[in-house]
């Protein structure tokens, strides 16, 4: 049996805003196992990022319940139980990139050596040795990500919540981040929960793709994949990955996503 690793029930999350209160998440029920590597895919506005950010600890929920580890999102941040990765590299221009990926571990506490052990082994994961004493400038976009990846991976919690890492950087940077970023999920047995706007990401990566809709943001979707744990990057091309994408966009479809825009 997969052990919990997310755990949300009816959960929903309604913003009070100028214009009248905005439900973002409806009634999302939803578990997620240890291990596993989860996409959220929907439209702007479906309340991706809302969810992730109630996982956590960031956002409260208005009603049903959600845990993570077992614990309070409020316990789970408290014991450090996750890394995050924002849509934007979100470095400190006037650190290095090994200060960037120190500022939590420095936060944190851990001894000079720890850090200096963590710094180059989160580093190598992430194919960025040799580039410690670079600025995020001298970077390019897919490297400066990388290193917001390292970041989030420093302190080696269990468990990585990531808003569209790669959705500013061109198809063939994103390619790669894409197979690295499944070897190293395969290589650390971390729990991922990744939003994307893209369906062929969201089908290479995931064990699980949830497809959600918004007005309000609800879970149209979970689809359980059944392609191999060894993906190759022409395994977009098999029938087997087509017929994920096609019911993953059949499940855009229902929630009228895209038939909305413009
Ligand atoms: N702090 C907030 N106050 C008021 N409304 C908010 C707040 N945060 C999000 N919303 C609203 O909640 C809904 C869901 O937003 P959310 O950012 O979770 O969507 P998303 O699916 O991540 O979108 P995108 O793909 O554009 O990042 C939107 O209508 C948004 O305007």
């Amino acid at each position: 049996m997969i052990s919990p690793g997310i755990s949300a029930s009816n959960l929903s999350l309604t913003f009070a805003t100028n214009d009248g209160p905005v439900t973002a998440l409806s009634d999302v029920t939803l578990d997620i196992g240890k291990g596993e590597f989860v996409s959220f895919i929907g439209p702007s506005g479906c309340g991706k990022t809302t969810f992730l950010r109630t996982i956590a600890d960031l956002e409260k929920p208005s009603s049903g319940t959600i845990t993570v580890n077992g614990q309070t999102p409020e316990n789970a941040r408290k014991d450090r139980a996750y890394g995050y990765v924002f849509q934007a590299p979100a470095l400190y221009p006037w650190r290095t990139i090994e200060k960037n990926v120190a500022l939590p571990l420095e936060i944190m506490g851990y001894p000079q050596a720890e850090q200096k052990a963590r710094i180059a082994r989160t580093l190598e994961l992430v194919n960025l040795s040799g580039f410690e004493k670079r600025y995020p400038w001298q970077l390019s976009g897919g490297m400066q990500q990388r290193a917001s990846i390292a970041r989030a991976l420093a302190f080696d919690a269990d468990l990585l919540l990531m808003d569209e890492p790669f959705g500013a950087l061109d198809e063939i940077v994103r390619d790669h981040l894409n197979s690295e970023l499944l070897k190293l999920w395969k290589g650390t047995g971390k729990t991922i929960c990744f939003v994307t706007h893209s369906i062929p990401e969201a089908v290479y990566l995931s064990t699980k793709i949830v497809v959600m809709s918004p007005r309000p943001g609800r879970v149209t979707d979970i689809i359980e994949s059944t392609l191999p744990a060894e993906r190759p990057l022409d395994i977009r091309e098999t029938p087997e990955f087509l017929a994920i994408a096609a019911r993953v966009r059949e499940g855009l479809r229902a929630g009228h996503s895209y038939e909305e825009v413009g």
